[in-house]
């Protein structure tokens, strides 16, 4: 296809994708907001949110395949290497702001701001302009700062701001030494958890989750930090898209808090929930479940198993094991022991739900049966940037873990090794949840 050609076909494309994009607002019940209101739309917070999703996918590959194409090279090089959104975000999480202007909906002044947070105000009037030049904040008047839709994300309120918090902290620190741990002993052919960029940055002699668990004043951020990737990837349209019928017993594996087990034992009061995750994360779930929902404990709905998937599991013969956002924290030698285990747990009714990110195929293969959406031409196979996140969390692997995103088939393979069969793949856009039984 010529330059051309594939020019006119991605403006398709974006008419297209902004025309579904809409359609999904008004479906919700109401349209668009202007990026400047700060009511949150009911498509904000629904669970159901594929259908924006693909659009957005759609959309933002389109629009990034065609900015790239028409752009001098040296202009869209250029752009990347110079991202100053993270230390701007950081500096604005840490500062507070969106908090203070929440109580100012006409707008602050940056000099008062400036003496409420004691940041020198030039200083700061600049992070807020870069940043309202992107759409997060609106410069309401010259040097008046307001809240807007992208900037509430970042209140102390909002899970979204603890998952900010989080990726900065760690991708900022371990992006400095990566070079160093590429190409030097003895972490340049290592796997192991303890080599990852960021424990070499912190010099902590252990792995990520070591490291969590022996700072507790930094576990309940975490644990927000994944409520806000399972909002951001939409993980609850799982409710919607799986067939739980005949489900009487779930454990929920590396459940965390319990982001999926609590408004899964919310939506199906017949099934008995076994969470299982470390010390610090099961304390911290007890609190939340008597706070929140005390139902589930008064009447023997839930259990909290202080556990390690990586030993044999107490667990048996559950109708279904979930593990969500799990898997890729682990080196395919570890990844395969938890399926080992799991595996064992398993009877022959049982079913395995692996929920993951899936690193898509950049290339089309002639002939071979693709189980999830494939791009149109002329975009990307994967969609581009369209799956910009999958690749940003594949590296964010890399740099506190030591690990990888895996593809479907590099998941499936491991899943033989351990020996189960996969029954099917379901596509939610960003995530993937893959489907096994023990095999035969
Ligand atoms: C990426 S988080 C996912 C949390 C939750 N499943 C979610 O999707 O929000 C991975 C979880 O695995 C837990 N974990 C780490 N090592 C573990 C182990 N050896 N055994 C059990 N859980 C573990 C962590 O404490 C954390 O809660």
């Amino acid at each position: 296809m010529s330059a051309k050609a594939q020019i006119e076909a991605l403006l398709a494309l974006i008419n297209n994708a902004a025309h579904q994009a809409i359609a999904e607002y008004d479906k919700a019940g109401k349209e668009v907001p202007t990026l400047d209101s700060v009511e949150p739309h009911p498509l904000d917070i629904s669970d159901d949110t594929s259908g924006l999703k693909k659009a957005i996918r759609l959309l933002e590959g389109a629009c990034e395949q065609l900015c790239v194409t028409l752009a001098p090279p040296s202009h869209t090089i250029t752009k990347r290497t110079q991202n100053c959104d993270w230390p701007c975000i950081m500096a604005v999480i840490e500062a507070r702001v969106p908090d203070i202007l929440a109580g100012h909906p006409g707008g602050l002044h940056v000099d008062e701001l400036s003496k409420k947070i004691d940041i020198d105000a030039g200083k700061l009037s600049r992070i807020l302009r870069f940043l309202a030049a992107r759409h997060c904040f609106t410069e309401v008047d010259a040097d008046v700062f307001s809240n807007n839709r992208l900037s509430l994300m970042l209140h102390s309120a909002n899970p979204i701001r603890d998952l900010a918090y989080i990726q900065l902290n760690s991708n900022i620190q371990a992006s400095t030494v990566l070079w160093e741990n590429l190409t030097t002993q003895p972490y340049t052919r290592s796997h192991e958890l303890h080599d990852a960029p960021l424990m070499q940055a912190l010099q902590f002699k252990g792995s990520y989750y070591e490291w969590i668990e022996s700072q507790p004043e930094k576990r309940p951020t975490f644990q927000r930090a994944m409520v806000g990737f399972g909002q951001v990837a939409g993980s609850r349209c799982v409710f919607y898209d799986y067939n739980w019928d005949g489900c009487k017993t779930l454990c929920d594996l590396g459940s965390g808090v319990g982001n999926f087990s609590m408004p899964l034992a919310r939506l199906h009061p017949e099934i008995h929930v076994s969470m299982l995750d470390l010390p610090g994360p099961m304390a911290q779930a007890r609190a939340l479940w008597a706070q929140e929902y005390p139902t589930a404990i008064e009447e023997k709905r839930v259990e909290f198993i202080e556990g390690d998937f990586l030993r044999p599991l107490s667990v048996k013969d559950q109708d279904i094991y979930y593990v969500p956002n799990c898997l890729h924290n682990w080196s395919d030698d570890a990844a395969l022991v938890i399926l080992e285990n799991i595996c064992q747990a398993m009877g022959s009714h049982s079913r395995l739900l692996v929920h993951d990110s899936i690193i898509r195929p950049l290339t089309r293969t002639p002939g071979k049966r693709v189980d999830i959406d494939e791009a149109p031409g002329p975009l990307l196979p994967n969609f581009g940037i369209g799956s910009a996140r999958s690749h940003n969390l594949d590296i964010t692997m890399l740099l506190a873990f030591n690990t990888s995103e895996r593809t479907l088939d590099e998941l499936k393979n491991l899943a033989t090794k351990a020996g189960l069969v996969m029954e099917g793949v379901l596509d939610m856009v960003e995530m993937c949840m893959l489907e096994f039984r023990v095999a035969a």
